[in-house]
């Protein structure tokens, strides 16, 4: 499975160019594209890239990878991040690693989003993957009920878990993001409309961003067995929801 994450990370590098300003994502898959960049960079590539996460900062540190921030630059060339599902309009789901805010600014920020991923990750319908939902700890209770009634208006339902830590002194205590925020993970088991559900969770007080990328991604490079497959988006760039 390594392997199939780090070739669909090659294949996307070889998208990247001298002069580009990259978003950098988070997670397993988009560590390989951090080290692979960091070796081009290492003989002579001029790139510049924005991490999606404290954890990707160290690795593209680690890595020798020059940084920047949205504040500095007005515009990113490409993001390459991985994601926990892709439909095949390429919307996501992603969160996984609990950087969906800072992933989901960059990604907006960016003209191309690349999504890396072995293709255990191509699937016909998202929501088998718990959806994150990225929350204001003040006033959860209501929060939630109001995610409850977006899930319902949407024609979906199911069980919610205020995201543990996992590991280290922080093993079973809440996770909070780079942000500062927590995370409900929703088991929806089927998400019927990707893209009302976007909407109906971004207008709630208190969500501050959820895990459902709609209309951002531009290809996704999926490895497996038989090979890497590249598809490209049908659509044209779309609703940041
Ligand atoms: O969205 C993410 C982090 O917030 C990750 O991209 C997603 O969880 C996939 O991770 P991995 O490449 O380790 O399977």
């Amino acid at each position: 499975m390594d392997q199939l994450k780090r070739q669909a990370a090659a294949r996307a590098l070889e998208e990247v160019r001298d002069g580009m300003q990259l978003g950098l994502g988070t997670g397993s898959t988009a560590k390989h594209f951090v080290e692979l960049l960091g070796e081009r960079v290492a003989a002579g590539l001029k790139v510049i890239g924005v991490p999606t996460s404290e954890a990707t900062r160290a690795d593209a540190e680690r890595c020798g990878v020059p940084l920047t921030t949205l504040d500095e630059i007005d515009h990113l060339d490409i993001t390459v991040d991985g994601a926990d599902e892709i439909d095949p309009d390429l919307n996501l789901i992603k969160g996984g690693g609990g950087a969906l805010l800072r992933e989901k600014i960059v990604a907006a920020a960016s003209d191309r989003m690349i999504v890396i991923a072995d293709d255990s990750k191509w699937v016909p319908a998202l929501g088998k993957f718990p959806l994150p939902v990225e929350v204001i700890p003040f006033g959860l209770g209501a929060t939630r009920r109001a995610i409850e009634k977006a899930f319902a208006a949407c024609g979906v339902s199911g069980q919610m878990a205020v995201r543990k830590a996992k590991g280290g002194d922080k093993d079973g205590h809440v996770f909070v993001t780079d942000g500062g925020h927590w995370i409900v993970d929703a088991q929806l088991g089927r998400i019927v409309d990707p893209p009302a559900l976007a909407k109906a969770l971004s207008a709630i007080p208190g969500v501050v961003e959820h895990g459902l990328f709609i209309g951002l991604a531009s290809s996704a490079v999926l490895a497996g067995g038989e090979g890497i497959r590249v598809i490209e988006r049908r659509k044209p760039k779309g609703d940041h929801e």
